[in-house]
């Protein structure tokens, strides 16, 4: 019997840029991916028989999100894991621990996040010796983020978001995010977007130049200025109260505030440790806001620790 734990971050879209619906449903993104301080673990255990099993623990209490995520092969980590083995022929089976604290359906892809944990975690218990390209590839087709999940860091993503590249980057950023009660559909926010724009002329997406060039400059304020995300107003649509929620950090003195990928989770840009904390206390009464973070980025992709 063998074990691998594998730790893995969640992600924010510095930019999301949204183009028009494409023919098989997905949009184009030209987004800006940074992988942040927030942490769920997948431990892979190989067993003796063929079946693959998973459990999950939820270190949130402010929503019960065991109950959100389905434990059997529903589960994006099964998925993964299933999919590995059909691609390598592997015959073992594998129990799968997730200890989730990344917020569920929050925007900030923890399914996806888990996902690559467990090829990774996989990779390892079976012996499959897959390398980070491959598993990349697997990855793409779990998820447009699941390959951003391996790799880490800053990077561009392109396609549906599963093609990443590199992007020049400087600097470590302080941000403090605002986990709303309730989680939102990341296919209904798409679905709400394509209504919004229904009839008019959706551009195809661009990464800002200002935001490339803060990121290149390692300067926080100028990041600030160029957050971007296509997908607020279909968000704001479906949930208005996150407004206030984004007001209140802007009151607060944020350099800038989105919305994570498709929401709820609403994000903060600081200039500091002490800005942080300044930013969450004035989210922390916030009616709209189940609990607030402090969290730093960029950090690593998905990576053993055992
Ligand atoms: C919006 C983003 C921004 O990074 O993140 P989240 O807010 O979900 O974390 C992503 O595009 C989410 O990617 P991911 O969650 O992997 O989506 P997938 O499983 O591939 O697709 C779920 C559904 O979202 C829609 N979808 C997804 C990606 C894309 N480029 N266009 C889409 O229209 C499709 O309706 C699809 O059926
Ligand atoms: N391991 C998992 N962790 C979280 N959600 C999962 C997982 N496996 C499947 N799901 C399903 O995926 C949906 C989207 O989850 P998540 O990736 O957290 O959100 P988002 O797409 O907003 O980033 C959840 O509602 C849940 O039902």
């Amino acid at each position: 019997m063998s074990t691998a734990t594998v730790r893995v971050p969640a992600k924010i879209n510095l930019c999301l840029g949204v183009g028009p619906v494409r023919e098989d449903g997905y949009h184009p993104l030209a987004t800006v991916y940074q992988a942040v301080d927030l942490h769920d673990e997948v431990r892979a255990t190989s067993r003796d028989d063929d079946a693959i099993t998973v459990a999950v623990h939820s270190e949130l209490d402010v929503r019960s999100e065991s109950v959100l995520v389905p434990e059997d092969d529903d589960n994006l980590a099964v998925k993964a894991a299933r999919l590995l083995r059909e691609t390598t022929g592997v015959m073992t089976g594998v129990d799968l621990a997730i200890r989730k604290v990344i917020p569920v359906a929050g925007g900030m892809a923890g399914g996806s996040a888990d996902a690559a944990a467990a090829l990774v975690a996989c990779n390892d218990v079976w012996a499959t010796g897959l390398s980070r390209a491959e598993l990349e590839e697997i990855a793409a087709q779990l998820g447009s983020d699941v390959p951003f999940l391996l790799h880490g860091g800053n990077a561009i993503g392109g396609g549906r978001g599963e093609t990443i590249s590199p992007v020049l980057a400087r600097g470590s950023y302080h941000w403090v995010f605002a986990m709303a009660h309730e989680g939102l559909s990341t296919k209904a926010v798409y679905a709400e977007f394509d209504r919004l724009n229904d009839g008019s002329r959706v551009p195809d997406p661009v990464v800002p130049d200002a935001l490339l060039a803060a990121l290149r400059a390692g300067d926080a304020e100028a990041l600030g200025d160029a957050l971007s995300n296509d997908l607020t107003e279909a968000a704001l649509s479906l949930r208005p109260e996150l407004q206030d929620t984004l007001e209140i950090g802007i009151e607060a003195g944020a350099l800038g505030a989105i919305l994570s990928g498709s929401g709820p989770t609403a994000l903060f840009l600081a200039s500091d440790e002490q800005h942080s904390l300044d930013i969450a206390f004035a989210l922390s009464s916030a009616a709209g806001c189940a609990d607030v973070v402090q969290s730093r980025g960029p950090v690593t992709g998905a990576r053993s620790t055992s």
